[in-house]
């Protein structure tokens, strides 16, 4: 049976952020990681969400904050061990996303074969841009993404770039994670990532189709 309740504000559904790393070669060589050959998968909790007018917090324990700008899809219809085939009738729609890094931290607990929650997990690590309805964006794996840091272009790529493609993501992570209306998956990053700093302005965009700008903090 179809939902009644309203996908535009999928942030305040409370469900799950699955996130995708290394999802492209460039971003995987420029910090010297292997290319994949099966998907990275990490989460977020939905603590993680900010939307446009709230700030990033760079997290206490953290002096190298990295932006992330990636390609978001919010789940429409949930399901487990989805065939490719038909993953893209689970879609709702898009939403632009930042997944904010706290990279010497995600550097050391890589050294000590920890796992990346306090690198990636920490309240107001996934900026998210408005709802984007599936219809407006006709072909997700060929879209431009780009993020500038206080005007200056940092990050720019198309989702074409992708080593693992949107239906073969949701096929394969919804054969080890049931998927459910509200979630939402992160695709991964192309290269350019670098560090922010308190005071800076983020703006990133979906060419063509929607924009959007955070201020960066730190607490007191
Ligand atoms: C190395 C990473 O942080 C992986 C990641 O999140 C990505 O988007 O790639
Ligand atoms: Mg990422």
């Amino acid at each position: 049976m179809a939902s009644t309740r309203n996908l535009n504000r999928f942030w305040e559904w409370g469900r799950k952020i699955i996130c995708v790393g290394r999802n492209y070669a460039d971003h995987a060589k420029e910090l010297k990681n292997a290319v994949p050959t099966e998907p990275v998968l990490f989460l977020k909790p939905p603590s993680a969400y900010v939307t446009e007018g709230s700030a990033i917090m760079v997290p206490f324990y953290s002096h190298n904050l990295h932006h992330e700008v990636e390609l978001g899809v919010v789940i429409g219809k949930g399901g487990t061990a989805i065939p490719q085939n038909a993953a893209m009738d689970h879609i709702a729609g898009y939403a632009l996303c930042l997944d904010m890094t706290a990279r010497d931290v995600q550097d050391e607990c890589k050294t000590k074969g920890l796992p990346w929650t306090l690198a990636k997990a920490f309240n107001t690590s996934c900026p998210v841009s408005e709802f984007i309805t599936k219809e407006k964006i006709a072909d997700p794996g060929n879209v431009k993404i780009w993020l500038k840091v206080n005007d200056q272009l940092r990050q720019e790529g198309n989702t074409s770039q992708m080593i693992f493609s949107i239906p073969f993501l949701i096929s394969y992570i919804s054969e080890i994670i049931t998927l459910e209306e509200g979630d939402l998956i992160l695709t991964g990053t192309p290269k350019g990532v670098s560090s922010v700093q308190e005071h800076d302005e983020l703006q990133a965009g979906i060419e063509g189709i929607v924009s959007m700008k955070f201020r960066v903090d730190r607490p007191e």
